[in-house]
């Protein structure tokens, strides 16, 4: 049988009072996309740190590609790409330099870093810029070289914390491309951080962090369903009273100031009667489909279904 991609098991860092990740026991299926939610300071970067061997936990025992990484960190290294929020570029060297820098690190010969530094440049339509400096290029194709970079060597498990920000729809899809095409042709694993919840409904699997630990996990279709057929949106200047009034019909809602978010179970759920009752009182109100957004919403609640799965 092949081995996880990776695999965790009472994982704990502490930072003096701060526990960042608590005892958080994780299983990446070979192959797969998995990603890694939780809002900032819940631990995820702490996480990929470790995993990747980075930094070491306090306790808990971790393998990557069957390898034990407290044990063995140089062989789980070699099968691990690593792309940050920072930055692994030189920005005084050019978009060639930076990438044959890269690849005489991780021992590769000049020929197959110039064959996959072509096709990358092929893809993100950046042939005219191979000898630019990066400190010139734009963020989107400094981004794209940072994913290159960090595939260069084909890992098989590659780790992206919150790969996309700040890019623009054309060249975040120009980089879920490439990605895909990496996974389908050479099969790696891909655990991703994202606040781009979107994204991550792509993932085989996603995991949800807080404080450090895991609140719940599953496919995204799964989660979506669980939490509801449709979601309800009231917007009023009076949520107090539109929660007392509508609660023991609809359930406890979810509120962000002026907003309540009912989850609504029935999948024959009457809205036009709702809709007649309440369309002059309210300020809007629409029925839609719950999406991974809307889990990670209810997931992060103080007593929402998250703490239960
Ligand atoms: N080197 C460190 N020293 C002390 N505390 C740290 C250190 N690194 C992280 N922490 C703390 O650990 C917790 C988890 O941080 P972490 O960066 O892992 O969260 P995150 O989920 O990646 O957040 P974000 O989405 O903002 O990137 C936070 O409370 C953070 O302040």
């Amino acid at each position: 049988m092949q081995a996880s991609a990776i695999e965790c098991r009472g994982l704990t860092k502490q930072y003096g009072d701060v526990r960042a990740v608590n005892e958080l026991t994780l299983n990446v299926a070979d192959g797969s996309f998995f990603g890694l939610l939780g809002p900032n300071g819940s631990g995820k970067t702490t996480t990929i740190h470790m995993l990747s061997t980075l930094a070491r936990p306090t306790v808990g025992s971790i393998r990557v590609a069957g390898y034990d990484v407290l044990k063995q960190p140089v062989q789980a290294r070699a099968c691990i790409g690593l792309v940050f929020q920072e930055s692994a570029l030189d920005r005084s060297l050019t978009v060639a330099e930076n990438l044959h820098f890269a690849g005489a690190l991780y021992g590769l010969d000049a020929t197959t870093v110039e064959q996959r530094l072509a096709e990358l440049l092929d893809l993100f339509d950046l042939e005219s810029k191979r000898e630019v400096r990066v400190a010139a290029l734009s963020g989107g194709m400094r981004r794209a070289l940072d994913i290159a970079r960090g595939v260069l060597h084909r890992p098989r498990v590659l780790f992206l914390d919150e790969p996309t920000i700040g890019l623009d729809i054309i060249n975040r899809r120009a980089i879920w491309r490439f990605i895909s095409r990496l996974r389908q042709e050479h099969g790696m694993s891909v655990l991703l951080t994202t606040h781009y919840l979107e994204e991550a409904e792509g993932c085989d699997e996603v995991a949800f962090l807080r404080h450090g630990q895991l609140i719940g996990q599953g496919q995204p279709s799964d989660l979506i369903r669980a939490l509801g057929h449709y979601i309800l949106e009231i917007e009023t200047d009076q949520p107090d009273y539109y929660i007392e009034q509508l609660s023991s019909e609809l359930g406890t809602p979810v509120q962000e100031d002026e907003r309540l978010l009912f989850a609504i179970q029935d999948e024959d759920f009457q809205f036009g009667a709702l809709q007649q009752r309440l369309q002059h009182e309210v300020r809007a109100l629409q029925l839609r489909k719950p999406d991974l957004n809307d889990v990670y919403i209810w997931r992060n609640q103080p007593t929402g279904k998250g703490e239960a799965a």
